[in-house]
């Protein structure tokens, strides 16, 4: 059975921490839901991952739009969620619509995830949500903003704060089924989930928000530069480089192939 959107909010209600990664291939993704993950996201990340990148800002709709269909082909049970990439939703409500129109139709994804919050995205998720497409928010620090904020942790002072609580309220009012914390204060996201009905789902925002999401390339070891917030569970690129090595060797020694290849 897919994960639905209404099946995440009754996890909240039961305290059963939800599980989010990241994937833009078919092959990745495939692992991810046999491994048993709840919510697989298809982040614009990918720009700077799969891409090469500094800022997820030059990821097109089409791009995204390639990649989640890859993703959807490998995965059964988990609930496939696309980013809108930069400048394809905040124009108006009616650009969300037809972006995130067209990642349903042509991926199969069963939602959408748009960065920002009150007032601006407010009436786009009430629209989108109206129109049947399950949207989630994310707030704190939103890596599209990044020539505002660079990629600081958010929500240090008592105002801006109080303005990212604000924006996952009205978020969540407006119709959100899930809102991504990212690098914010672990107390305030600890707040945040407390006071919101909806899951809180958090990257770089501690250990109290309803699930926890981080990108999967991170999360193996394979990226670069990992983000001060996301541990490396192993080390892929060592591991890639050793098998590398070992190959290289029996092709240099003709020991690859062997008969029984
Ligand atoms: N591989 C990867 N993992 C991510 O989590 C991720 C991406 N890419 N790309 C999109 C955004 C960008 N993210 C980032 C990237 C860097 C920092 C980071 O290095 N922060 C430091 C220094 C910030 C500064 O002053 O520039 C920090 O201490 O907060 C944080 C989040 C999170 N997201
Ligand atoms: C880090 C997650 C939340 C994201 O937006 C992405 O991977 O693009
Ligand atoms: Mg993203």
């Amino acid at each position: 059975m897919a994960i639905t959107p209404t099946q995440l909010l009754d996890w909240k209600r039961q305290q059963r921490p939800i599980v989010a990664l990241t994937a833009w291939d078919t092959a990745i993704a495939s692992v991810l839901d046999a491994a048993g993950v709840e919510i697989i996201l298809v982040g614009d990340s990918l720009g700077m991952v799969a891409l090469g990148y500094d800022t997820t800002l030059p990821v097109s709709l089409d791009t995204m739009i390639h990649h989640t269909a890859a993703v959807k082909r490998g995965v059964q049970r988990a609930l496939v969620v696309c980013d809108l990439p930069f400048l394809t939703y905040q124009e108006s409500p009616a650009q969300a619509m037809g972006s995130a129109g067209r990642i349903l139709r042509e991926t199969g994804a069963q939602a959408v995830k748009l960065e920002g919050g009150y007032p601006r995205m407010v009436e786009t998720v009430v629209r989108l949500t109206e129109a049947g497409i399950p949207v989630m928010g994310h707030v704190g620090l939103t890596p599209q903003s990044v020539h505002q904020l660079g990629y600081r942790q958010q929500g240090q002072d008592p105002a801006t704060a109080e303005k990212i609580r604000q924006q996952a309220i009205a978020l969540a009012e407006a119709g959100v089924f899930a809102i991504v914390l990212e690098h914010i204060p672990g107390d305030l996201a600890a707040s945040i989930t407390e006071q919101l009905p909806v899951p809180t789902i958090g990257i770089g925002a501690g250990p109290h928000c309803d699930g926890q999401v981080l990108v999967t390339a991170d999360l193996l070891g394979l990226t670069v530069k990992q983000p001060p917030f996301a541990p490396a569970y192993m080390n892929l690129r060592h591991t890639i480089t050793e098998t590398v090595h070992k190959f290289s060797g029996e092709v240099r020694q003709r020991q690859f192939p062997r008969l029984n290849h």
